[in-house]
């Protein structure tokens, strides 16, 4: 199957990334802030080098464009060693699959040399035919993890400017899709107790859901989005960020409210939410611009796209453009995003060109 080891690569990667941001999640949370006055904790630091030093082991000549760097633990040794604590306690209790990654890192530096391994710029430059560039958000709704709600460990593969592969590492989501679905608080209930799952999907070969475990690669089920038809708009599940601040609240409710859509619109932090809508829990994902200069980043939505198109679904912007992946770190060509079956796709998108444009 093509992209085989990538697949387990990414799925181990992401499983052991997870074993620290769940022990992170049991403490006390405290965050730094960054120069764009976003929060970064010690989970994202960690599970960061993580997944990029099992990424350089496996495939040392990919590129890899990943949202954090390590200036700040450069310069602050409580920190650094804060976090190389968490590093070193995790490992994945399967040895053959622990040296599959590569096993633990060696010291402080390694970790803080995985951490800055992700500062290419993606596809900007016009590069040679095949080339491959992984995207990985170390932790996705760093808000929603310092609130205990839902986050995400997202990495996808690029090939050619174009997501293949992606893998979603969702600790707070459900593992059985009837129960409700935590969106504050949810570390409270523990590991082991029903929550976790990997939703993984590769092109042409479907979108796959697996328990998130602590060995190795649990057995997986195909999933697909629930099939929705325009008739059915209104009983439909919308959902949108917990954050106002990254989503417009206001267009989705006047979108909503034009399209006859009865429930409120479920709110959840990070691309749980595209976990979601493959997983068949949610139908549409609106995210609406809130400033005119923002740029979406790829690691926010690459790893997405591929779990939703593969079960079935659409991604584009407020236009309902494809997502320019060939832009460098951001979406720059494109402005939000909308994420709908293709039942009601064009529906969707006429509603949000006809509200932004009021
Ligand atoms: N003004 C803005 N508009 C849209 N997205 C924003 C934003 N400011 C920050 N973000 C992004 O929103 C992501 C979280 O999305 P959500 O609201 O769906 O949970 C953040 O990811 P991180 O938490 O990885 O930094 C961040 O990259
Ligand atoms: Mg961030
Ligand atoms: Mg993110
Ligand atoms: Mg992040």
């Amino acid at each position: 199957m093509p992209y085989e080891t990538e697949l387990r690569t990414a799925l181990l990667a992401l499983q052991r990334a997870s074993l620290l941001t769940r022990r992170v999640a049991l403490t006390t949370l405290s965050s730094v802030t960054k120069s764009d006055r976003s929060p970064v904790t010690v989970g994202d630091f960690g599970a960061q080098a993580l997944v990029i030093s099992a990424l350089r082991h496996a495939f040392p000549d990919d590129a890899i464009v990943a949202e954090e760097d390590a200036a700040a633990l450069r310069d602050n040794e409580a920190l650094r060693g804060k976090v190389w604590d968490y590093v070193q306690g995790a490992g994945l209790s399967d040895e053959g699959a622990e040296s599959s990654i590569g096993g633990p890192l060696k010291s402080e530096r390694d970790m803080l040399d995985a951490i800055d391994g992700g500062a290419s710029e993606g596809f900007a430059s016009a590069g040679s035919q095949g080339r491959r560039v992984w995207a990985l958000d170390p932790i996705d709704g760093t808000k929603g993890f310092l609130r205990g709600g839902q986050y995400a460990i997202a990495l996808a593969l690029l090939v050619d400017a174009k997501p293949v592969l992606g893998v979603l590492a969702c600790p707070n989501l459900p593992q059985d899709a009837s129960a409700p679905i935590p969106t504050e608080h949810a570390h409270e209930k523990g590991e082991g107790e029903g929550y976790g799952v990997l939703v993984s999907a590769v092109a042409g070969q479907g979108t796959t859901v697996r328990v998130l475990g602590s060995g190795g690669v649990a057995e997986g089920k195909p999933t697909k989005m629930r099939e929705v038809g325009e008739a059915q708009i209104g009983s439909a599940v919308f959902c949108e960020s917990v954050e106002s601040g990254h989503s417009s609240h206001d267009h989705h409710a006047l979108i909503t409210q034009k399209l006859g859509v009865t429930s409120s619109p479920v709110r959840m932090d990070s691309q749980a939410k595209y976990a979601s809508l493959a997983m068949g829990l949610a139908d549409v994902y609106l995210r609406l611009p809130v400033s005119a200069s923002y740029q979406e980043k790829i690691w926010d939505h690459a790893a997405g796209e591929i779990v939703v198109k593969e079960a079935g679904g659409m991604v584009g912007d407020v236009q309902g453009r494809p997502l320019d992946w060939a832009q460098g770190r951001t979406l720059k060509e494109n402005k939000g995003v909308v994420v709908a079956g293709k039942g009601v796709w064009d529906m969707v998108i006429s509603a949000v060109k006809d509200v932004l444009a009021a």
